[in-house]
């Protein structure tokens, strides 16, 4: 291309030697002409890498937004209570999900919620945090995906701990996994189907 357009410049240079225009005027003309070749090839660099970007997408599934922040607390009455008689927050029922060896409470706070935790059962994941950390704590992020299945098998791929085989079903009814606080910097996160 670049081969093309200096023999058509040089062509285009004789053409106005041809007709006998002054060599400085023809300089510019050139020029302009170059200037004018660059922009456009510019132009089409940028048009062309728009249109593959749209077509190409860089993952197969985006992260949404923070759907709520878990806090593991000892004693849930108290906890409902503080958010709901002394921050005057809304807050849900306490409801069980022994399939989680859970009992949550939600507290809604417009752009996200919070989910209050409290041990089910003996082998709570619950019950072992609080072994820890006797006065509760921030337990975990839950963050909406809109393809948890495709979520998954990148993040394999990225090598990073997912802690089940299959997404069970959350609090909202919805898919929902955990990935290990190991590989994510400290903080267990769930990743919910939104
Ligand atoms: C209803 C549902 C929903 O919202 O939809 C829920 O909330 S269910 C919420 C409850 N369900 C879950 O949490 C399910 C996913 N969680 C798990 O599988 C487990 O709890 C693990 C996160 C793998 C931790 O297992 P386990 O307590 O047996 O191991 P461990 O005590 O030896 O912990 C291993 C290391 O991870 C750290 N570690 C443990 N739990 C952590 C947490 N929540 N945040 C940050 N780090 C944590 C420990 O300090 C330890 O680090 P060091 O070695 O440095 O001391």
């Amino acid at each position: 291309a670049v081969l093309h357009c200096t023999s058509f410049l040089q062509d285009f240079s004789t053409f106005y030697l041809h007709l006998d225009v002054t060599p400085c005027l023809c300089v510019i003309l050139s020029f302009r002409l170059l200037t004018r070749l660059q922009t456009s090839a510019s132009t089409l660099r940028t048009l062309l890498s728009n249109s593959f970007s749209q077509n190409i997408p860089s993952c197969l599934w985006k992260l949404g937004r923070l759907n709520h922040v878990a806090i593991a607390v000892p004693d849930l009455d108290k906890a409902q209570s503080l958010y709901k008689d002394v921050l005057g927050a809304q807050v849900s029922e306490t409801v069980a999900l022994p399939e989680h060896g859970v009992y949550t409470v939600f507290v809604e706070l417009g752009n996200t919620k919070l989910e209050l935790l409290h041990p089910l059962g003996e082998k709570s994941p619950i019950a072992s945090f609080l072994q820890k950390n006797k006065t509760g704590g921030m337990h975990h992020i839950c963050i909406e995906v809109d393809d948890i299945k495709a979520a998954m098998a990148e993040l394999k791929k990225k090598k990073i701990r997912i802690l089940s085989e299959e997404p069970k079903i959350g609090a909202h009814g919805k898919p929902v996994i955990f990935l290990h606080p190991k590989d994510c910097h400290g903080v267990l996160v769930e990743l919910e189907q939104a």
